[in-house]
């Protein structure tokens, strides 16, 4: 009997990598998230990664940012997280304690959507807006509400 394969990706990358594949459909030039929410049998709940609604042709809509609201992609896009838990077709109590995977740390509207969804942890892989005093107060959000949040790294 051959032996089993033993250096299989890790469940946090196998669902990173998911994230990873998601946010590899996003058109923003500029930054591609994306989310996968699993449960704790491991199950993938939900995927989402950030776009404009699926109504709005978005060869119409702007892809850049611009002080106008108008011409700011940020007015339309509806960010990975939420578009995640937004896709998701199962009972609301299943979010309950689920983690979600995200390639880029929640903003604060996510963390918020996230904690009232149940979600009870993120696990992310970066976080270039550490510090901003967007991502201070989505800390603040998931700290109080007791979402643990931890890093990941996943090989090239
Ligand atoms: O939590 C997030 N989730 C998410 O999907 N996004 C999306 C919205 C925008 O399409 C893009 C951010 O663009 P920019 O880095 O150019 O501001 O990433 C942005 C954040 C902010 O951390
Ligand atoms: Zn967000």
């Amino acid at each position: 009997m051959p032996g089993k394969r033993t250096d299989v990706i890790s469940w946090d990358e196998f669902f990173m990598r998911v994230a990873m594949a998601a946010a590899m459909r996003s058109k923003d030039p500029n930054t591609q998230v994306g989310a996968c929410i699993a449960d704790a049998n491991h199950r993938i709940l939900s995927v989402g990664y950030n776009g404009t609604p699926s109504a709005l042709n978005d060869d119409e809509f702007p892809w850049e940012t611009a002080d106008d609201p108008l011409l700011d992609k940020h007015s339309y896009v509806i960010h990975a997280e939420a578009n995640a838990i937004l896709n998701y077709r199962g009972s609301n109590k299943d979010l309950q304690g689920a983690t979600v995977y995200v390639t880029l740390f929640p903003c604060h509207e996510c963390a918020k959507t996230l904690v009232q969804a149940g979600i009870g942890e993120v696990v992310y892989l970066g976080d270039k807006y550490e510090g901003t005093q967007d991502n201070l107060i989505s800390k603040r959000i998931l700290d109080t509400c007791g979402v643990t949040y931890r890093q990941v790294t996943v090989a090239d």
